[in-house]
């Protein structure tokens, strides 16, 4: 797969109006797979295109779209697919976009569902979920607060994709609440820890790279095979207690201040629909290792936003971004992670990392934005240094071009914490 087909040509438009509407997120030319139900009704996956979703389970009982041999779209989850070869993945996206054409029509077993009428869920099984360090921008921002303005970058982070084991088991879909977390609280000033809610409640605004093709124990990939390997990206919300975070995180890194949810957008742009938005990574600050290098641009040009709105408020647009700060691309933090021999399984999740840029309206998290809560940021009807209970935050992401290649919103609001455990 790579390069470009009938499936990106600008000037493709389909039956349905709305996905010809000039700002939709879902023209033909994106596709975006997602696991979608009505109400009482089962999980089926499912494409976007325009206001509505097109049912991909039924198409495929149907014989309209197929696959594989047997049904892979049955399962509530795309995993099952996302496990065929790329070559699989591009070709039924191409059967797709053709049942979807401004030629075609209506047909027998072509399901559509508004998206207004349908409940999004997980589009994935989870397998594992591993968080990267992947702005410069922004290790450096949290490095200065952190350890103070002469350590802001660490050594070894201009030559490794920095990285921690999060938990999968916590990933959640957009919409779906989050409770403010209990955690251990010391500022360098105290004494000693109290148990507590969160008081330095934090988002990060990251991009979620999908794992579909698998990667054998004991063997390392390039960062092509890798590139190759990612089905297709997601946005991302690593919600993070930075009080939790500065007491617990030396020396193995982020715990609890990271585990307790991470909501992740719906649909899974392909990577085949980001293929016009190849964007080069920034320029090098030194000589990587070879197993890191990369022959094509793997970066891609997304623009990001993170909007706050208070509980009956209106939200505010509080940073806008683009993916392509990011100084490691998804296929060298997977080709770094198989490098020792870590198995990548189909259904794992990679955070690039918090997606910061160069001015400070640029940055990805709350943290950065308030500069540890010194520059609070105006909101609806007040102001806000990190998250309160009842705030609801929206990331947003899309390519512009020809076209318009969106993400949809991955939303997600806050709830008191619970009473602490006796
Ligand atoms: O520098 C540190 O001590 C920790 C930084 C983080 O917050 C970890 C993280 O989630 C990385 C990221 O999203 O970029
Ligand atoms: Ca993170
Ligand atoms: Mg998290």
């Amino acid at each position: 797969m790579g390069g470009l087909n009938a499936t990106h040509d600008p000037a493709r438009r389909s039956w349905i109006d709305s996905a010809n509407a000039p700002g939709t997120d879902f023209p033909i030319q994106n596709l975006p797979w997602g696991v979608f139900s009505e109400p009482g009704g089962p999980k089926r996956v499912g494409v976007a295109i325009g206001a509505h979703i097109l049912d991909v389970t039924a198409a495929e009982t149907a014989g309209l779209v197929r696959a594989s041999d047997a049904p892979v779209f049955g399962g509530g989850t795309l995993n099952a697919f996302m496990a065929l070869p790329q070559d699989v993945w591009s070709r039924t996206r191409a059967q797709l976009a053709d049942l979807l054409d401004a030629g075609r029509g209506p047909r027998d077993g072509l399901v559509l569902v508004a998206q207004a009428d349908a409940r999004m869920h997980l589009p994935v099984f989870v397998r594992g979920f591993t968080d990267f360090y992947a702005s410069k921008e922004h290790a450096s921002n949290v490095g200065a607060m952190f350890r103070g303005p002469e350590n802001a970058l660490m050594p070894n982070w201009l030559h490794i994709p920095i990285g921690y084991n999060g938990r999968a088991s916590t990933v959640v879909v957009s919409g779906t609440p989050i409770r403010r977390p209990l955690g251990q609280l010391k500022a360098p000033a105290d004494a000693a820890p109290r148990l507590g809610p969160s008081r330095k409640l934090d988002i990060e605004l990251e991009l979620g790279a999908i794992v579909g093709t698998p990667s054998a124990m004991g063997r390392p990939v390039t960062t092509a095979q890798a590139y190759d390997m990612i089905f297709g990206f997601v946005l991302l919300n690593d919600w993070s207690a930075r009080d939790i975070q500065l007491w617990e995180y030396q020396p193995l890194g982020p715990f609890q201040s990271k585990a307790f949810g991470t909501s992740i957008g719906p649909w899974i742009v392909t990577r085949e629909a980001l293929e016009p938005y190849r964007a080069a990574t920034p320029e090098r600050a030194g000589p990587l290792l070879p197993y890191l290098h990369e022959a094509t641009p793997n970066n891609f040009d997304i623009l990001l936003e993170i909007d706050l709105a208070p509980a009956g408020g209106a939200p505010t647009t509080i940073s806008r971004t683009n993916a392509r700060h990011l100084y490691y691309s998804a296929a060298q933090q997977l080709a770094h992670h198989a490098l020792s021999g870590c198995a990548m399984e189909t259904g794992d999740l990679l955070g690039s990392g918090t997606i910061s840029g160069p001015a400070r309206g640029s940055c990805g998290s709350l943290l950065e934005l308030t500069w540890n809560g010194r520059d609070p940021l105006p909101i609806d009807g007040g102001t806000r240094t990190f998250v309160e209970d009842g705030d609801t935050l929206t990331l947003r992401g899309w390519c512009e071009g020809a076209g318009r290649i969106g993400f949809g919103a991955c939303t997600g609001t806050i709830l008191p914490a619970p009473p602490a455990p006796a």
